[in-house]
C-alpha cells in the first residue's frame, strides 16, 4: 500500500485528470461519497452502542478543495436522509474551481449554510462533524477562521470524520500544528499521506481508512512513489514467503547460522535475548560470542545456542583483540549482528572498521556498534559492502549517526532515515512507533505492528535477533529489515494482548511469542 507527499498526490490527481481526462468533479464525487459514507458508517456504530441518533451533521468546509469534498458529503449525507449543514471557514465567495461547483449546487439543494463566527454553532444537536476545512493544500498552522473552528470542534465532544487528512496535520511529516482536529477516524483519498501513519498525526488521525476514487493505484510506482506500507502483500512482492513453511526433508543445516557479538558483564541479558530471539526466528543455528570470562556464567542459559569465548584478559568485557576473532567466526557463518549490550572502549570505531572490511557475510549493526560508528571520524572513506548491511538505531542513535537531534529526527523520520540509506548504501531500520525501513535504492517501507507495551529495554536486542535469523537464512538486507520487523512487531501484539496490562510486557514474552 502506497503512501504519498502533497506533491506526489498533486502529481497523481493531474495525470488523472489531464493526461487519463477523468474529470476533477468526478474525482471530488467519489471522495465525497466515501466520506458521507464513513459518516454514516460510524453514526450507525454509534446508535447500536447506545447513542439516540439526531439525524444531523455538520460540515466544516474550507475554501479548497478539500472543502469541495466535504460539499459533496453533504449531498450524499442528505440523499441518506442525514440533514448536513455547512459552515463555511470563510465566506462561501472564497471558494473557486469545482469547490465553488459544489457551493452551488448545495445551495440550489437548500443544504442549510453559514458563515463561521456569525452565529454560534449548535454543537449538542450533531450526531457528528465532517472535517473539510484544509487538505493535503495547507500550508503551516491553520490561521484565522480555521484555527478558531478546529478548537471549536476539538472542545465539542462531536465525533469527526476528517477528509482526506486531519485539518492542521502536516500531511508529510505527521507533525501536529497548533491546533490540529482529532478526527475520530479519517478518510484517506486514493492514498494513505504520510502523515497519516506517522506520529503524533497518526494519532490525531483516528482510524484510519483509505478509500479508492478514480485514480489509479498503478500510478504511484510509475510516478516515482518510493513509500509503502509494510502488509504481507508487500512483503510476498518482496519475495518472501510469508507463510514461512519449512520443507519436510530440511534439516538445520538449511537454515543457516547466525553470529551474534552482544553482552558484557553489565548486560548480558541484551546478548541473551538477542540469541534466543535468533533461534525463535528459525536460523537452524546461532553462535553467541561472548567476553571469555562471562562464559561460564552464561552455560546453559541458552542451551540451544553455541557460547564463543572471545579472549577478554579476565575483565569481562570487549577489546579491539576482539575484532580478529569475530571476523574468523563470521567466515564460518551466515550472518553477523555486534552491539546490543556491547559497551565502549578506546579506539572501538576503528575494531568496528576491521569487522565492516573483514566479514563478508550480511551485517547487521546495532546500540553501541552504532555509537562507533557515529563517532567513526572516517565513516566517509570504509569501503561499501558487497554483502548487506543492516542498521537498527532508535531515535536517538539516528540523531547520532546524522549529527542531529533526536527532535530533529522524530519531525522526518522518513526523511533522515532515508537519507542515510542512500548516502552510505545501508538498510537502515529507524525504529520506534511505525518503524522505518529505509532501503539503498531510495525506497522506504513503514511498519504497522507493534505497540507501545514493547517501549522497554530489551525489545530492541530482540528485534537484532530475528533480523539477524533471516539474514542468515538467506533472506536479503531489505527483505530481513521489512520482514523482520513487520514479525517482531506482531509478536509484540500478541504478547500484548496476552499480559494484563499494556505495562507488564517484557521483552522476553516479545521471543516467546514469535
Ligand atoms: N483534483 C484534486 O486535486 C482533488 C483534490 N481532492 C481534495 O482536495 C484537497 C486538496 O485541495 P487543495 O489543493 O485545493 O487544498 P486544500 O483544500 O487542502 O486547502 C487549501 C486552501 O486553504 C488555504 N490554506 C492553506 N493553508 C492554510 C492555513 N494554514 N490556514 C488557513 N488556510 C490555508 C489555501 O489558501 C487554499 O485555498 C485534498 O486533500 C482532497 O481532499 C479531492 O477532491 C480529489 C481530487
Ligand atoms: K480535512
Amino acid at each position: 500500500m502506497y503512501i504519498v507527499t502533497s506533491e506526489e498526490m498533486r502529481r497523481l490527481d493531474r495525470h488523472t485528470i489531464e493526461t487519463i481526462g477523468l474529470p476533477a468533479l468526478v474525482l471530488m464525487e467519489n471522495a465525497g461519497r466515501e466520506i458521507a459514507r464513513e459518516a454514516l458508517e460510524l453514526a450507525r456504530e454509534r446508535e447500536a452502542a447506545g447513542h439516540r441518533l439526531r439525524k444531523r451533521w455538520l460540515i466544516l468546509a474550507g475554501k479548497g478543495n478539500n472543502g469541495g469534498d466535504g460539499l459533496v458529503a453533504a449531498r450524499h449525507l442528505l440523499e441518506a436522509g442525514v440533514l448536513a449543514e455547512v459552515v463555511y471557514a470563510e465566506p462561501p465567495e472564497a471558494l473557486a474551481g469545482e469547490a465553488a461547483v459544489q457551493r452551488d449546487i448545495a445551495a440550489r439543494l437548500g443544504i442549510p449554510s453559514f458563515v463561521y463566527g456569525t452565529m454560534e454553532i449548535p454543537w449538542d444537536g450533531y450526531d457528528g462533524a465532517i472535517d473539510a476545512l484544509l487538505g493535503t493544500g495547507a500550508k503551516g498552522a491553520p490561521r484565522g477562521p480555521y484555527a478558531a473552528l478546529i478548537r471549536e470542534a476539538n472542545g465539542a465532544g462531536v465525533p469527526v470524520v476528517a477528509a482526506d487528512v486531519p485539518s492542521g496535520l502536516d500531511a508529510d511529516t505527521g507533525a501536529v500544528h497548533e491546533p490540529c482536529l482529532r478526527a475520530e477516524r479519517t478518510v484517506a483519498l486514493a492514498f494513505l499521506k504520510r502523515g497519516l501513519v506517522q506520529f503524533p498525526g497518526a494519532e490525531a488521525a483516528g482510524s484510519v481508512a483509505v478509500r479508492p476514487i478514480g485514480i489509479p493505484a498503478a500510478l504511484a510506482e510509475e510516478h516515482g512513489v518510493r513509500v509503502q506500507l509494510v502488509t504481507e502483500a508487500v512483503l510476498a512482492g518482496l519475495g518472501l514467503d510469508v507463510s514461512r513453511k519449512r520443507s519436510a526433508d530440511s534439516h538445520k543445516g538449511s537454515y543457516g547460522h547466525a553470529l551474534i557479538a552482544a553482552g558484557t558483564q553489565r548486560m548480558s541479558g541484551a546478548g541473551l535475548l538477542c540469541a534466543k530471539a535468533a533461534l525463535r526466528t528459525g536460523c537452524g543455528l546461532a553462535t553467541w560470542a561472548v567476553p571469555a570470562s562471562l562464559a561460564p556464567h552464561l552455560l546453559g542459559r541458552l542451551p540451544e545456542a553455541m557460547l564463543a569465548g572471545i579472549a577478554d584478559a579476565g575483565h569481562g568485557d570487549w577489546t579491539h583483540v576482539a575484532a580478529g576473532a569475530i571476523t574468523a567466526l563470521a567466515a564460518e557463518r551466515d550472518a553477523l549482528a555486534i552491539g546490543p549490550g556491547m559497551g565502549r572502549y578506546a579506539e572501538d570505531d576503528q575494531w568496528l572498521r576491521e569487522i565492516w572490511e573483514g566479514a563478508d557475510c550480511p551485517l547487521l549493526l546495532d546500540a553501541d556498534a552504532l555509537n562507533m560508528l557515529a563517532e567513526a571520524s572516517d565513516f566517509a572513506s570504509w569501503p561499501r559492502r558487497e554483502a548487506g548491511t543492516v542498521l537498527t538505531p532508535h531515535p536517538g542513535e539516528m540523531a547520532r549517526l546524522a549529527g542531529t537531534t533526536t527532535a530533529e529526527v522524530q519531525k522526518d523520520r522518513i526523511g533522515h532515515a532515508s537519507r542515510y540509506a542512500a548516502e552510505h548504501g545501508v538498510t537502515l531500520v529507524l525504529k520506534g512507533a511505525r518503524t522505518v525501513i529505509a532501503a539503498p535504492d531510495g525506497r522506504v517501507y513503514l511498519n504497522p505492528t507493534g505497540n507501545a507495551a514493547m517501549a522497554k529495554g530489551g525489545s530492541g536486542d530482540v528485534l537484532s535477533g530475528v533480523i539477524v535469523s533471516l539474514l542468515a537464512q538467506g533472506l536479503s538486507d531489505v527483505q530481513a529489515a521489512c520482514f523482520g520487523v513487520y514479525l517482531h512487531g506482531l509478536a509484540g501484539d500478541r504478547a500484548a494482548a496476552s499480559r494484563l496490562t499494556d505495562s507488564s510486557l517484557l521483552p522476553g514474552d516479545l521471543v516467546e511469542h514469535l
